[in-house]
């Protein structure tokens, strides 16, 4: 078992889902759809909670809660994360299985949205003991999941060895091997090259898109990165590369500031859990809470949801947030931001190099020819861009945030989706 880590040490709001919802009332109003079609959007599918018996390593008995929820499936099987975290709840995953339906359609992906969860915090727990959590989490939303149905992937929490195991439990089950069950798995059970690092890339892609916008050359910018994980320690060093200045990075226990930018090279030395950010030769900790209102040209919130929020969007000092993380915005502070002229790349956008990737994972499952590490990172490269351009084009004609556009220009394929196949009730 590992050491149990130090208290958090930023304060997180709840209401994920009362932001999403807001976020679908203002599409909603925006494409004069009538109540039906409304609640029709707004309700998920199907939801699943389902409790989790484990027996720890020392002979204890937990009884651990976990959810699916499917949002949609009106344009393709649900798609999404599972997260293993102490914050997960049924009206947390709600949020994000509907966020998962609006960048699915958003970028064109033929996938509906699904977001699953296990209130657990990982960190306290051995492999073997999340291994067995895993097992029996996949054991009882097996009649829900599938190739075809609903197909899980990493999220907070969770990783390659989680699919692998999601994988193998799904198969055992089915009596034969499923590799399509889950996107993110490693490549030797079929994962797709790229995949680990696609949610980053994508940031970075679209951050670079909105610092020319603004008229920032990457080389003049600074940036800070809230959260140091999977999708926030690869933007931080694809940023780096592109000639940004990476001012300082946060994890859950601390944050690390060099103005100078922080050494990226020594990234790899990083240790998490360990109550400080550690590994960059030069920088100074600073409170993790500072990190969000810090004087740089783009922040890259990549976290957990709600960070930003009325308390501290008024400080806010950058000119750019690329939301790295699902939600990382309250619809309070959303509002602050927008009468203070911050340009926000909204979630649904700007963290969708993840499910792009686990699409062609997916795909490629039945293709004989496999696509180089390089053939998928330009294959990624044009879809963000193209979502870029479309969803600020929308931006500018209609005189929208870009969230708006792109909750609009998602809303409305799902809704059509819905009409076009006669599911209107
Ligand atoms: N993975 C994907 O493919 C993907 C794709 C799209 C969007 N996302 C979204 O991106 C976000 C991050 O996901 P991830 O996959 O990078 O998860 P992850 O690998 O588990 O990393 C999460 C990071 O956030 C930090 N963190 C957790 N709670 C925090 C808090 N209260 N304040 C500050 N930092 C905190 C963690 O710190 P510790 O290391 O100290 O725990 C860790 O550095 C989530 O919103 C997720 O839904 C993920
Ligand atoms: N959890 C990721 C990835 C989802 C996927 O690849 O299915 C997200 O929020 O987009």
């Amino acid at each position: 078992m590992t050491t149990a880590p130090a208290a958090p040490v930023i304060a997180r709001t709840n209401g994920p889902l009362d932001d999403a919802l807001k976020q679908l009332a203002d599409a909603v109003g925006l494409l004069n759809y009538d109540e039906g079609l409304h609640h029709l959007l707004a309700k998920p599918r199907r939801e699943m909670a389902v409790s989790i018996p484990l027996r720890r390593d020392n002979g204890t008995i937990e009884v651990l809660s976990g959810y699916r929820v499917q949002h949609n499936f009106s344009r393709g099987p649900a798609k999404g994360g599972l997260r293993f975290s102490p914050d997960v709840s049924l009206d947390e995953v709600r949020a994000l299985a509907m966020w998962m339906t609006w960048k699915c359609a958003l970028l064109d992906v033929p996938y509906g949205g699904a977001k699953g969860g296990v209130t657990i915090d990982p960190a306290r727990y051995s492999s073997n003991e999340l291994s067995r959590v895993t097992r029996r989490y996949t054991n009882e939303i097996l009649p829900i999941i599938g190739p075809d149905v609903d197909i899980p992937a990493p999220d907070i929490g969770t990783d390659e060895q989680t699919m692998a195991w999601i994988m193998d439990a799904y198969s055992a089950n089915v009596g034969y091997t499923v590799p399509a069950v889950v996107t993110g798995k490693p490549v030797s059970l079929g994962g797709s090259l790229g995949r680990p690092s696609a949610t980053s890339r994508g940031v970075v892609h679209v951050a670079l898109a909105a610092l020319s916008y603004r008229g920032i050359a990457a080389s003049d910018a600074t940036a800070a990165v809230q959260g140091f994980g999977k999708v926030g320690a690869g933007s931080a060093q694809f940023l780096a590369e592109a000639g940004v200045r990476v001012v300082a990075v946060s994890d859950q226990y601390g944050a690390v500031h060099n103005e100078f930018g922080l050494d990226m090279p020594s990234l790899h030395a990083y240790v998490s859990n360990t109550g400080t950010v550690s590994g960059f030769a030069g920088a100074d900790p600073i409170d993790p809470n500072e990190l969000l209102t810090l004087d740089v040209d783009l922040l890259v919130p990549a976290a957990v949801e709600s960070v930003i929020d009325a308390t501290n969007a008024h400080r806010i000092q950058a000119t750019i947030v690329v939301e790295g993380a699902n939600g990382p915005t309250t619809a309070d502070a959303d509002e602050i931001l927008r009468e203070r002229g911050i340009l926000v790349v909204p979630d649904i956008l700007a963290n969708a190099g993840g499910v792009i990737v686990s699409y062609f994972e997916w795909v490629q499952g039945n293709q004989a020819y496999w696509w180089t590490a390089d053939e998928v990172d330009q294959r990624l490269a044009s879809r963000m861009k193209q979502g870029w351009t479309s969803v600020l084009d929308m931006a500018i004609r209609r005189d929208l945030t870009l969230r708006e556009a792109a909750t609009v220009t998602a809303v409305s394929r799902v809704a059509d989706a819905h009409l076009t196949r006669g599911l209107y009730p």
